[in-house]
């Protein structure tokens, strides 16, 4: 006899998405980090679209695969299980429901600090998971370094480590986090698999300086271009995918825009992504880098720390343009 595990969509509602994405998308910029060129593109593609895809990244496949796997036997445990690791406050296992006011969606996650040793309770072996975790994120936060240092490179802005230091802080705000979609029985796909009308993620830009994303061969992510048509990112296991975040478009007072971006449930595969969120010490000012200020320009925004930009970004929406209330009303 074959018994059927309770299905997905007793743990789940589902969230309907009313807008289709382009037909013809421009490719995702794509940086191969060995290249002598890299730091320029990666202006650009911070520039043009606040996202690009990374090659040659120098993170090991073994420790990306570890993760996986032990991310995937996390998500299998019965659902009593996965809660022992805490309500997600913001910390913890959290199930359809995305942060403290009400956004829902096709999804269930495991949010943790990174400067704290995780409660993986409930797990079946903490401390392969635990390994798992820190070789990862030891991995992916050097490249995240070597990234912010491009980017100050590339933006002429000394010392190269300006942005950088931020996130290699003992302080640093960093925040991890593992998402599951399952697969989605109520999902109308569109034939190329590249549209579905049931949300995973909604819309939203990343609070954070950068963020760096992986994940299987699941698609489901998609960006917002500048006239705001959605593009479907094809997915790559082998590489990695950097979000410009709100503090990063401050500290370029605008030059670079965060990226919104968007992830859609698929019918039949299911989607697991990493994702390392580089942020600040929660006292740092969030301002605009003074280098990159010509004359008698004026920061585009108020001043404010890390900390006030988290809290009031936990009192808004996932959909919510969040740095709205920290823009300056410029006479022109
Ligand atoms: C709805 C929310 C979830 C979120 C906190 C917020 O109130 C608004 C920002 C959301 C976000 C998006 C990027 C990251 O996934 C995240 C961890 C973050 O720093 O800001 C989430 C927050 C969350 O899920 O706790
Ligand atoms: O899971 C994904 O691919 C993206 C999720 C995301 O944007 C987030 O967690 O902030
Ligand atoms: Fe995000």
């Amino acid at each position: 006899m074959v018994i059927l595990s309770k299905p997905a969509i007793e743990q789940f509602g589902c969230i309907r998405n009313k807008q289709a994405a382009t037909l013809f998308p421009p490719l995702i910029p794509l940086v191969d980090l060995s290249k002598p060129d890299s730091r320029q593109q990666i202006i650009k593609a911070c520039e043009e679209f606040g996202f690009f895809k990374v090659i040659n990244h120098g993170v090991p496949m073994d420790f990306i695969s570890r993760l996986e796997s032990e991310a995937t036997k996390f998500f299998s445990l019965p659902l009593s299980e996965k809660e022992k690791t805490g309500q997600p406050q913001p910390y913890g296992y959290g199930n359809k429901r995305i942060g403290p006011n009400g956004d829902v969606g096709w999804v269930e996650y495991l949010l943790l600090t990174t400067n704290q040793d995780p409660n993986l309770l409930g797990t079946e072996n903490p401390e392969s998971f635990r390994i798992a975790l820190d070789n990862y994120m030891a991995a992916v936060k050097k490249m995240a370094c070597e990234i912010l240092e491009m980017i100050a490179d590339g933006l002429k802005v000394q010392p190269r480590n300006v942005l950088s230091k931020l996130m290699m802080d003992e302080q640093s705000d960093s925040v991890f986090r593992l998402n599951h979609y399952p697969p989605c029985p109520e999902v109308v796909q569109s034939l190329n698999g590249t549209s579905s009308n049931v949300i995973g993620f909604g819309e939203h830009t990343d609070p954070q300086i950068i963020s760096v994303l992986r994940s299987n061969n699941t698609s489901g992510l998609q960006i917002s271009l500048r006239d705001g048509t959605w593009i479907s990112v094809p997915p790559d296991q082998y590489s990695f995918f950097i979000n410009v975040g709100d503090s990063l478009q401050v500290m370029t007072n605008g030059r670079f825009k965060s990226v919104k971006h968007r992830v859609l449930a698929n019918s039949v595969k299911s989607r697991l992504s990493m994702i390392y969120f580089c942020g600040p010490p929660l006292s740092e000012k969030i301002a605009p880098l003074p280098s990159l200020m010509r004359g008698d320009q004026q920061s585009l925004y108020k001043e404010f720390t890390w900390f006030e930009y988290k809290k009031s970004a936990y009192s808004s929406r996932l959909a919510d343009n969040r740095l709205m209330h920290f823009e300056k009303i410029v006479a022109s």
